[in-house]
């Protein structure tokens, strides 16, 4: 049996930045993700005059409830796509002239419907180049707040950033959303902001948030479980047992039910209340499933899928194309490039079964690519990656990790 310490969850990590940020007092997080997305999260903060204090197994955040604590920032918000649409949003509830811009890869990806949004609300809001994309400029006056309509059919991280300002406006806000991708990651914005004090409640496609503000607190961030499905997919694939601790039945990321996936295929699988235990048995059957709420772990199954011994169809997956690469044609390619037969259609993806030869994979620039890929390669010496670094957006040690797992002795 072997046991995996899991890095912090970047999305807690995130949503906990912006929380002690704008809450009042100062607030500790325990054991957050040190990666390039949060901590580009949290230079943000720092550069909108936030006091961020990190050693290495706590941070700590001085709060400012009025807002950035800076009159003018320039942030630079790298790959990380919660630092591109959760920023804005803080920063359009103090006062101040604030620009975002990101790296070319996130300066692709969608971000319309919130910034239409955040105009809807009154936020003096320009594009500098491409409408709905990085750079942008807020020229922030506060939020009274009211009530919006949104479309994340693209991204939930659209209605997080609007449900993280709920608290801040002055009357609240009231949002009815027309569709939703990725849903556990809403149900992980709502836990943690009633942890911080707020009162935000859903009812079906509307969600009301009082303008309540946020209270500091010390906060402890559980692993990753999107990471942990890497491991997870080791073991099931290998034979071996991994149990993650801190990832158990009360845990609130979704990814965690890549595991009912794994189990599906014909993995042994336990959760207790703080652990969750994967063993492979040896058989890996074929399946089709919907992966709308958990699309992350997508790779990790398309990755796995080649030594089930049945097709694996993922359905429903369509916004996966708009995240750090297209990654249903990115899985289809690699997957090809290593000899696998792949078929995508607009929201999914189906693979054969087939026996990979080793290739470079064409990561993309694409952190889930490298770590995904990782998994194939346990049974594929020889597969190499284009880009092995870009793990560094959310587990920058994952390749001395990974290769220790996969040469610790039972
Ligand atoms: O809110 C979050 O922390 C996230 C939401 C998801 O994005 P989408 O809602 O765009 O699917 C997920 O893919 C991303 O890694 C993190
Ligand atoms: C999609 C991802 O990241 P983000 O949208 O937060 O950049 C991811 O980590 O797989």
């Amino acid at each position: 049996m072997t046991v995996i310490d899991i890095p912090g969850s970047k999305s807690v990590t995130a949503r906990a930045l912006f929380l002690s940020a704008a809450a009042d007092g100062t607030t500790t997080l325990l054991r957050p993700l040190a990666s390039d997305d949060t901590e580009g999260f949290a230079e943000g903060l720092t550069t909108l005059g936030y006091a961020v204090e990190r050693a290495p197994d706590a941070w700590r955040v001085t709060g400012s409830p009025a807002g950035p604590p800076a009159a003018t920032a320039d942030v630079h918000c790298r790959d990380g796509a919660t630092t591109g649409r959760f920023l804005p949003a803080l920063a359009a509830a103090g006062r101040g002239d604030f620009r975002f811009d990101a790296s070319p890869q996130l300066r692709r990806r969608p971000l319309g419907p919130l910034t239409r949004a955040l105009r809807a609300l009154g936020v003096d809001l320009r594009h500098e180049e491409a409408e709905g994309h990085h750079p942008l400029r807020v020229a922030a006056a506060g939020v009274r707040g009211g009530d919006l309509t949104l479309d994340a059919g693209q991204s939930s991280q659209f209605l997080t950033a609007l449900l993280l300002l709920g608290p801040l406006t002055a009357e609240g806000l009231r949002i009815t959303v027309t569709d939703l991708v990725s849903v556990p990651y809403v149900e992980i914005t709502l836990a943690m902001m009633r942890a911080f004090g707020a009162e935000p409640v859903r009812d079906g496609d509307v969600f009301t948030v009082p303008p309540t503000g946020y209270r500091a607190t010390t906060y402890a961030i559980e692993p990753d479980a999107s990471t942990a499905s890497y491991f997870f997919a080791a073991a099931a694939l290998t034979g071996r047992e991994v149990t993650v601790p801190g990832l158990g039945t009360g845990a609130l990321q979704g990814d965690l039910r890549f595991t009912d996936v794994l189990r599906r295929m014909g993995a042994h699988v336990v959760t207790t209340a703080d652990a969750t235990t994967v063993r492979g048995t040896g058989r890996l059957g074929g399946l089709t499933v919907t992966m709308r709420d958990i699309s992350d772990t997508m790779p990790t199954l398309a990755a796995l899928a080649p030594f089930a011994d049945g097709p694996v169809r993922i359905e429903d997956v369509a916004n996966t194309r708009v995240k750090e690469c297209d990654r249903l044609d990115a899985c289809a390619d690699n997957l090809r490039r290593l000899g696998v037969t792949a078929t995508t259609g607009p929201d999914w993806l189906e693979i054969h079964p087939g026996t990979p030869r080793p290739a470079e994979i064409a990561t993309r620039g694409d952190h889930r690519m490298v770590m995904s890929f990782a998994v194939t390669a346990l049974r594929t010496p020889g597969i190499t990656f284009d880009d092995p670094g870009c793990v560094r957006k959310t587990f920058p040690g994952f390749h001395e990790a990974f290769a220790r797992h996969r040469d610790a002795t039972d």
